[in-house]
């Protein structure tokens, strides 16, 4: 069976329209090249029906949830919401995919709602190109080489998962054409402990046939670097512990948010590359300049290391559950411009264990958890700062007893920076509380109901809201919110204040 390598003619402008509560909603964008159909925000992918990556095929660049979202904010007192609708196709930059079927009709996709049967998706709308075209060479390596797909039922089978990530960042590319050629770090899920074990051979073979096929020298160049992770668990856990790096450039490069970026395979990263750009574009402009900021749930840190940049940070502290994020925070660091003069740590470190010692001391939080929205123990820490603020100030060097104090190693470790270094100013050890908490979600349940809870005490008040189409076809929206210190002033009280004044 022969797959030929597939570019696939759809719209590449990046289409933004914003959407506030006091304007009418958006009518649909017009991409420069518009899709025939009903609409020309329409998904038009072939797959709709069976797969379960895109909920609505109408529209996408006004998802469900944003009518909601426009009242909830509105509703909390913020007048200028906006939302951006980014790119609407082929915009998933990073995805990982089951690989089922038989070695010669393998099946390379999501699973169908509610079941462990994968959807064959060749054509997937919401992929970069590229994915697409190495899924394609991928499958052909499969049939030539006589791959087995994994079979969960007998836990059988060579290839389990694959994961396909998307550089666009190539110096040497024309940078209006640097998306669309983008290149992938694809990395194999191999059903086996270790390159040792029995078939390593076939590994071998396939990643041989994929370098060649579409490597530097194939006349195609659509892959940047292949990785293998060893997985032989029976649970639904995509990734192993070991992972291999097999052929290509090892470190993977992205420019986002103003600096280069290095994500390993193991790393989290965003699948929307250009609408997570967006964000921190504009998450940059609520950091004020010199502040010290802590970034919880950090991942490889880019959203710290972008403020450190951009906003000419004192201090920035990123707290990461994942150890696996720890090379990819060095990398970045390591191409942090020499000019930058900030104290820069990275703690390897559950954000939900003593939450109030990681905000001591810094002037802006920001919290970027998963779905499922902040640990009860940072929305309680959050709620209440203001005791914390007294206790700390009544009990003098509260942070240098407390840290005396602490026997717990674990605690003790995770306090420990795994990778720290030092600005080149001696700034005075802040006594700061913050004052500015930056809320990022891709949860908008979960946000909501934090979001309730945060402004219930009155300790916090929303100020600023917006929301980016992060994932077009699907119910999700990203949240940018951008919370203060003390409850809103309102109108009124500042009419009664006026009439007390002495004339
Ligand atoms: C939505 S991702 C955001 C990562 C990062 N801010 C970014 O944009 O690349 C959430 C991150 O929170 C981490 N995480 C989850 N629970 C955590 C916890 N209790 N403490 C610290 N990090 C946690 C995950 O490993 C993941 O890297």
């Amino acid at each position: 069976m022969s797959v030929s390598l597939t570019s696939f003619a759809l719209p590449t402008t990046i289409v933004t329209s914003r959407l506030s509560v006091s304007a009418a909603p958006s009518t649909a964008a017009s991409p420069r090249l518009p899709l025939p159909g009903p609409s020309s925000s329409s998904l038009q992918c072939q797959h709709f029906q069976s797969c379960s990556g895109c909920s609505h095929e109408l529209d996408l660049d006004r998802p469900p949830a944003l009518e909601e979202a426009a009242k909830f904010f509105k509703d909390a007192g913020v007048s200028d919401f906006t939302f951006d609708s980014c790119r609407l196709w082929e915009w998933r930059c990073r995805a990982k995919l089951a690989v089922r079927g038989t070695s010669d009709g393998p099946l390379i996709g999501l699973y169908k709602e509610g079941t462990h049967e994968v959807v064959d998706i060749p054509l997937c709308q919401a992929h970069h190109s590229s994915i697409n075209a190495v899924v394609n060479l991928l499958k052909q390596g499969i049939v030539e080489l006589n791959i087995q797909p994994y079979d969960e039922d007998l836990r059988t089978g060579e290839l389990r998962y694959i994961q396909m990530a998307v550089t666009t960042y190539d110096t040497s590319i024309p940078a209006a054409e640097r998306y669309q050629r983008g290149k992938v770090q694809v990395a194999l899920v191999w059903n086996s402990r270790s390159e040792h074990s029995p078939g390593s051979e076939k590994l071998n073979a396939l990643s041989d046939f994929l370098w060649r096929k579409g490597g530097p020298r194939s006349g195609v160049h659509i892959i940047h670097s292949i990785w293998v992770n060893f997985q032989t668990s029976s649970n639904n856990i995509i990734f192993g512990n070991r992972w291999r790096h097999l052929l290509g450039e090892r470190d993977f490069w992205e420019r986002i948010g103003g600096i280069d970026v290095s994500l390993a395979p193991s790393s989290f990263g965003q699948a929307n590359t250009l609408a997570f750009d967006s964000l921190l574009r504009k998450l940059q402009k609520y950091v004020p300049f010199g502040s010290s900021v802590v970034d919880l749930y950090a991942g490889a840190g880019i959203i710290g290391l972008s403020v450190a940049v951009t906003r000419k940070c004192r201090a920035v502290k990123c707290i990461e559950i994942n150890k696996e994020s720890k090379i990819s925070f060095e990398q970045t660091l390591s191409r942090l411009p020499k000019t930058v003069d900030s104290s820069i740590s990275w703690h390897h470190a559950d954000a939900s264990i003593e939450p109030l010692h990681w905000l001591e001391g810094s002037d802006v939080i920001v919290v970027d958890p998963p779905r499922k929205g902040l640990d009860q123990s940072v929305i309680f820490a959050l709620q209440n700062l203001v005791s914390s603020e007294r206790k700390a100030a009544n009990a003098s060097a509260s942070s240098t007893l407390k840290a005396k104090d602490e026997k717990r190693p674990w605690v003790l470790r995770a306090r420990e920076a795994s990778v720290h270094i030092e600005s080149k100013t001696s700034w005075e050890e802040s006594q700061s509380w913050p004052q500015t908490l930056i809320y990022i979600s891709c949860g908008w349940e979960s946000f909501k109901e934090d979001c309730r809870y945060l402004l219930s005490k009155k300790v916090w008040r929303l100020e600023k809201a917006h929301a980016f189409n992060f994932f077009p076809g699907t119910q999700s929206i990203e949240v940018l919110a951008v919370f203060k210190r003390g409850p809103r002033s309102s109108k009124k009280k500042k009419k009664s204040a006026k009439k007390k004044t002495p004339k």
